[in-house]
């Protein structure tokens, strides 16, 4: 399909709300909205059937393995499993080899992405050289080049030295990019694999506390608000982290946080089979961490969700549970599980999906060509979900070049059907149009 092509998305709901209407696309742009259009010649229809529309996904948190592991995902890869879970824009995490911190290799991820053509690749620039938290990566550089980096971080590591957080926040607010922080105290997780607490005991597991990772996000909320800098939560993973940032917003700090699809859905009795798919950073928590996530979403405390869509070769995950490597993929399956989590029992409505999946990751890291309203004039990113399309979901054949998601053999209960890039059709009938 062409950018130039013209589209017709034919009776669909808006937001899931009211009547199906007709969405007409030309030049990138929606051109009309209503029912009985007018049409150019020549248009390309997508029989939507009353099946929901939303703005195109944003995802805040996404690894591919490019450079350095193409095994394992390319940018290739990682953009049709983008396009496949609905998403217009994704941002690429740093911690590739060569990691992502100098302008030569942030602006080859946001080249090579606009060359797949399925989704915005946006290249995260790392916080420190090599990632290795000591001396602060050339930010303005990456910031000026063809990629515009807007958001950085060190993801994978925690920026663990109050010093250069400060230093990196200061900065940041100068150059108006956001620092996202993986959040872990490296001293209290020393060999940790598992959540710490009764399960990881009995199973014989070292345990992550919850300290390790809200002694941070306090920390980072003091060193912004000193700042008068903006700082971004990445995958927030207990009940404790919720609280902190509900706290942090109300003295007016300027806090963002997401949390992910596999945070919202499982809980450490997972890890009872010992299976390395289960092994994740920060870990699976208890279920009253879960319900709590889920509440934060719902009100608004967690700001979006992002999936640390994170691949791993079968050799690094199908071993002992602490040789495993921690990440799961997210990226196809996030829509259906948000779904689950969030809509199915009423904590969310479709609007809540358009703005936890789209409009507030857009805003926060400053994307205005994305999250914008279904609207006359507007860049035609969208997504077309069938609310009831039950599907199982069956690792081996998603698109990503890995198969480590811990959904596998799991049903859910809807599915992006179409996903349409500045008009351009990405997916339709649920299927990557190349
Ligand atoms: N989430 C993970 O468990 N792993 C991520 C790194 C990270 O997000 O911390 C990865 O790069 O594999
Ligand atoms: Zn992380
Ligand atoms: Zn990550």
């Amino acid at each position: 399909m062409s950018q130039d092509n013209n589209v017709l998305i034919l009776g669909a709901r808006l937001y899931g709300e009211g009547q199906p209407q007709d969405v007409l696309v030309v030049g990138g742009e929606i051109t009309a909205i209503g029912t009985n259009l007018d049409l150019p010649e020549d248009v390309d229809v997508i029989e939507a059937d009353g099946q929901v529309l939303l703005p195109g996904f944003v995802d805040l948190h996404t690894h591919l393995r490019e450079p350095g592991r193409e095994d394992t995902e390319t940018i290739e890869s990682g953009s049709a499993a983008a396009a496949l879970g609905g998403y217009t824009a994704v941002f690429a995490m740093a911690n590739t080899s060569p990691v992502a911190d100098s302008v030569v290799i942030t602006d080859h991820v946001w080249r090579r992405g606009q060359e797949v053509g399925l989704v915005d690749v946006h290249p995260v620039g790392a916080v420190t050289v090599g990632l290795a938290g000591k001396q602060l990566a050339e930010m303005a550089t990456m910031a000026a080049g063809v990629g515009a980096v807007k958001m950085f971080s060190d993801d994978g590591h925690c920026v663990a030295d109050p010093l250069i957080m400060r230093r990196a926040l200061e900065y940041s607010s100068s150059l108006g990019v956001l620092i996202a922080q993986h959040a872990e105290e490296p001293r209290l997780t020393v060999g940790a694999v598992a959540h710490e607490g009764p399960t990881a005991a009995r199973l014989g597991l070292a345990g992550w506390p919850r300290a390790a990772e809200e002694s941070i996000v306090a920390r980072d909320a003091l060193l912004a608000r000193d700042a008068g800098a903006r700082v971004h939560i990445c995958h927030a993973s207990t009940a404790g982290t919720v609280e902190l940032v509900k706290w942090a917003r109300g003295q007016g700090i300027a806090i963002t946080a997401e949390v992910t699809p596999h945070h919202l859905l499982l809980d450490d009795s997972r890890l009872e089979t010992y299976d390395g798919v289960n092994r994740v950073n920060p870990p699976l928590r208890e279920a009253s961490d879960v319900a709590a996530l889920r509440k934060g979403l719902a009100e608004g405390i967690l700001d979006c969700v992002a999936t640390d869509h994170a691949p791993h070769a079968e050799q690094d995950k199908c071993c002992e549970f602490s040789a495993a490597r921690p990440g799961m993929l997210g990226l196809e399956t996030a829509l259906a599980i948000v779904v689950q989590t969030m809509v199915t029992p009423g904590l969310l409505d479709w609007r809540g999906v358009a703005r936890v999946m789209s409009e507030r990751p857009a805003e926060i890291v400053g994307l205005t060509d994305q999250g914008r309203p279904i609207a006359v004039g507007e860049p035609a990113n969208l997504t077309l979900v069938d609310p009831d399309h039950e599907w199982t979901v069956r690792a081996p054949e998603l698109a990503s070049l890995s198969h480590n998601s811990p959904f596998d053999a799991m049903t859910f209960g809807a599915k992006v059907t179409a996903t349409l890039l500045r008009g351009r059709v990405t997916v339709r009938g649920g299927k990557v149009q190349s």
